[in-house]
C-alpha cells in the first residue's frame, strides 16, 4: 500500500513557553495509506482535533514534519496551499460555518477559491449536491431554512466540491438521528468508492467505526499508543477501557464468550452480526 499522508514525529505544543502550555501532540508517526478508509478514536483532549489540523496544513508544527505525496507540505506556499486543496477537512458541526446567503454559493466558495472557471464550478457544484443527496431545487434556498442533517450535508457537499483525494471528518454524525447518521455514512462511503479517496474519520462511536473503517488509528494522551484493523484493537480491550473509551458491546460479549471457549467469531461489532454469529453456532451444533 502507498502511503498518502504521513507525520514524522509530528509535536504540536499550544501557548508554549507560557503557563498555559499544553503538548498536544507528542513524536507522533501516521500514516494514511491511498484509498484506505481510516478511522481514528480517542478521548476527549486527546489530541485528535489537533492531528487532523495539521494533516492539512491548517495548524504548523512545533517540530516534526508532516508529509502528503512523500513531500513535505511546508516546503514552499504553493505545496501548503495544494495540500489544503487535496486534504479536504469537515470540521465538528460544520453547518455553523455556512455563511452565503444560498446552498449554491456555500458549496461553489472552495472551488471558487481555487479558481475553477464558472462551466467547472457548476458541474462541481451540481455533482456534490447530488452526492449527499440534495436536490436541485435547494440549491437555491438559504441554508438557514435547511433542517439539521440538510445543513450538514451542504458543508459537506462544499469541501467535496474540491474533489479532494482525502476527505477528513471530525465527528460527521454527532448530534444527527439513526437515519440522518447512516444516510452520512452512504454518502462518505460513496465518495470514498466514486473517487477512490482516502477518507479519514474521527468518531466517538465504537460501533460505527467498527462498521465502517478498514483500520482504526488511537489517539491517547498526545500519542498513538497502537493501531490495526477493528479486531486487532478491539482485542486492547482493558487498555482501551482506561482510555475511557471501550469496545463495541457485542464484542464486549464476544470477547467473554472466547474467554469461556465458546468458538464464536470475535469481529462480530453489531446486533445482526451478532444474530448471524449465533445462528452459526447452532447450527455447527446441529441444534437448528
Ligand atoms: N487552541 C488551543 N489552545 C490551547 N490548548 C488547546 C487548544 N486546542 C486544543 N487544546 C488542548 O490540546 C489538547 C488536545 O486537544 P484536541 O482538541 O486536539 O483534542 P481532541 O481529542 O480533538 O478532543 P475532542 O474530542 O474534545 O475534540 C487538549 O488538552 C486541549 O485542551
Amino acid at each position: 500500500m502507498e502511503p498518502i499522508i504521513q507525520t514524522e514525529k509530528l509535536c504540536h505544543t499550544y501557548s508554549a513557553g507560557t503557563p498555559f502550555e499544553r503538548f498536544a501532540l507528542v513524536d507522533v508517526d501516521f500514516t494514511a495509506y491511498r484509498g484506505e478508509y481510516l478511522g481514528i478514536i480517542g478521548h476527549t483532549g486527546s489530541g485528535k482535533s489537533t492531528l487532523i489540523q495539521h494533516l492539512n496544513g491548517l495548524l504548523k508544527p512545533t517540530s516534526g514534519r508532516v508529509l502528503f505525496e512523500g513531500q513535505d507540505i511546508w516546503e514552499s506556499k504553493e505545496r501548503t496551499r495544494q495540500t489544503r486543496f487535496q486534504v479536504g477537512l469537515v470540521f465538528q458541526y460544520p453547518e455553523y460555518q455556512l455563511f452565503e446567503e444560498t446552498v449554491y454559493k456555500d458549496i461553489a466558495f472552495g472551488p471558487k477559491n481555487m479558481k475553477l472557471d464558472d462551466g467547472e464550478i457548476d458541474r462541481r457544484v451540481r455533482q456534490s449536491a447530488e452526492f449527499v443527496g440534495l436536490g436541485p431545487e435547494i440549491l437555491e434556498q438559504s441554508p438557514f431554512e435547511l433542517s439539521g442533517g440538510q445543513k450538514r450535508r451542504v458543508a459537506i457537499a462544499g469541501v467535496i466540491a474540491m474533489e479532494p483525494s482525502v476527505l477528513i471528518l471530525d465527528e460527521p454524525t454527532a448530534g444527527l438521528d439513526p437515519v440522518g447518521v447512516s444516510d452520512i455514512l452512504r454518502n462518505i462511503h460513496d465518495y470514498h468508492v466514486a473517487k477512490n479517496a482516502t477518507i479519514i474519520i474521527v468518531s466517538h462511536s465504537m460501533e460505527e467505526v467498527a462498521r465502517t473503517v478498514d483500520r482504526l488509528v488511537v489517539v491517547d494522551d498526545a500519542r498513538i499508543p497502537f493501531s490495526g484493523t477493528p479486531r486487532e484493537v478491539f482485542a486492547h480491550e482493558e487498555e482501551l477501557v482506561a482510555m475511557g473509551l471501550g469496545v463495541p458491546q457485542v464484542t464486549r460479549v464476544f470477547h467473554r464468550l472466547r474467554r469461556l471457549g465458546v468458538d464464536v467469531d470475535d469481529t462480530v461489532y453489531t446486533m445482526e452480526q451478532a444474530k448471524a454469529a449465533f445462528l452459526d453456532v447452532l447450527k455447527r451444533k446441529g441444534a437448528v
